[in-house]
């Protein structure tokens, strides 16, 4: 496998974790598309090689997110596998049109309370926004019952910085007993576990409505009749999952937009003379604005770097991997490729507008792909939609200019300490004569 020589047992590691990017596009220049990065590890750009793996996830290759799931280890993992699996084809086909629909009617109002009561307010970007989208799928899991969202939210966000401080902490290289980082992500999960187990426990005692409100009632009723814990554990997943990817792309949306004054008045023109028929989905009638958020998530993906391991040894592209090997893939670095995609560097949400595929095939993939595709790919630019309306229409923002945010480039791809505040149109607008 072509790559840089590295050092023994290390291979290229600690000059990947020194500056990965720098790292992956060096090497990407003088290796090609397929580079070896550790004795474990390698790294691919090529789209259709990781289509492949994406495609084959959960065969020849597995997704191993065993903390975010809140399993321990692979074994507990793989067990509960083709439990999860069935639990998200059956969500896919129940989570309907009208449940979407009665959330998006919560969520604007709840939205639309935060963002007035922040405006004015310095705040950091990424923070509030992980936690208005991670608010509104607590909404949307549980928030069709008498249940109390935002307690349900808090914990969930406490849980979600915790998680993110244990992969960057790297403490994983410490001896089990020693990891104090970790230890607190435990017991902040075991007080949320506790919490969701008794609101499952409150629905499941009160009488069932007719058709689905939320998350919670169809996993009630599950024909299965999945026990608590397992739906708790769904709820969890689900909740926890959201708060980052869909906080750092509205975060990244904002930063886009305060750049471009005249995209932006276009966006809240689009979004002001086009009010949301009560049968449509926010969102679905504005095309630019979803070419913004298209925009803003293949220049700004937040999972940003990915990855699976081969479970049985398997053929890869001219190569072979063995059992137990990492295959790595950067959708920031594949959406900025200039052999698939045009000015790829050039903030353009225009290339969403001409009815053609922008990219060559498999190049775009914010949300994932194959068996373990974001289950919330069809819900997030929803909220988003609902989000950046919220805070374009009767806002305006005063960022700091993207060339200045620093991208952390651990978990997910966040802007770190993007400090500034939005105010009411009205006041941003000097009186006459003034
Ligand atoms: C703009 C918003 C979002 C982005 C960019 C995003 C991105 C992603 C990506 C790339 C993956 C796949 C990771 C991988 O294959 O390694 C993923 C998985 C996941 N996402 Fe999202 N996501 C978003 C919103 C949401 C929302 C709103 C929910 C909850 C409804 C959600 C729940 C999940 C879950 C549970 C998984 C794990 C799926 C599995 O392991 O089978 N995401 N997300």
């Amino acid at each position: 496998m072509p790559g840089p020589r590295g050092l023994p047992y290390v291979g290229s590691a600690l000059d990947y974790e020194d500056d990965p990017l720098g790292w992956m596009i060096g090497t990407r220049a003088e290796y090609g598309d397929v580079v070896r990065l550790d004795p474990e590890s390698i790294v691919v750009h090529d789209p259709r090689l990781v289509h492949h793996v994406l495609v084959e996830t959960n065969a020849d290759f597995i997704l191993d997110n065993s903390f975010v799931g809140g399993r321990r280890g692979r074994q507990e993992l793989l067990a509960g596998l083709p439990e999860w699996m069935s639990v998200r084809r059956y969500l896919n086909r129940g989570v309907v049109r009208p449940v979407l629909l009665a959330h998006v009617g919560r969520i604007e109002q709840r939205m639309s309370r935060t963002v007035s009561l922040l405006a004015g307010r310095e705040v950091d970007l990424f923070f509030e926004a992980q936690r208005l989208l991670g608010t509104a799928t607590a909404d949307y899991c549980i928030g069709g019952g008498d249940d109390d969202v935002d307690e349900v939210a808090s914990a969930v966000e406490e849980v979600f910085w915790a998680s993110l401080e244990v992969t960057d902490s790297n403490e994983s290289r410490l001896p089990i007993g020693r990891r104090p980082v970790a230890r607190r992500a435990r017991a902040l999960n075991t007080g949320l576990v506790e919490l969701l187990t008794d609101l499952v426990r409150r629905r499941r005692a009160a009488p069932r409505p007719d058709t689905p409100r939320d998350v919670l009632d169809r996993l009630l009723d599950h024909p299965l009749n999945l026990p608590d814990r397992e739906i708790v554990g769904v709820v969890r997943l689900l909740i926890v999952t959201s708060h980052g990817p869909a906080g750092a792309a509205l975060a990244w949306c904002l930063l886009s937009l305060a750049e471009q004054p005249n995209l932006l008045r276009a966006v809240r023109e689009e979004i002001a003379t086009t009010p949301v028929r009560p049968d449509r989905l926010p969102g679905e009638d504005w095309p630019l604005t979803s070419a913004v958020l298209k925009e803003t998530l293949r220049m700004h993906p937040p999972n940003w770097m990915m990855g699976r391991t081969a479970v049985v040894p398997t053929p890869f592209g001219p190569h072979r991997l063995r059992a137990g090997e990492r295959v790595l893939f950067s959708p920031y670095l594949i959406h900025r490729d200039p052999r698939h995609w045009t000015d790829p560097e050039v903030f353009h949400p225009e290339r969403w507008l001409t009815g053609a595929r922008p990219h060559t095939e498999h190049a775009y993939l914010p949300f994932g792909a194959g068996t373990r595709i974001c289950p919330g790919a069809r819900l997030g630019p929803v909220q988003l939609a609902i989000a950046v309306a919220t805070i374009v229409r009767d806002y305006t923002l005063t960022l700091p200019p993207l060339a200045t945010v620093r991208p952390a480039t651990s978990t997910l791809l966040v802007p770190v300490k993007a400090i500034g505040h939005w105010t009411p149109l009205a006041a941003a607008v000097p009186p006459a004569g003034s």
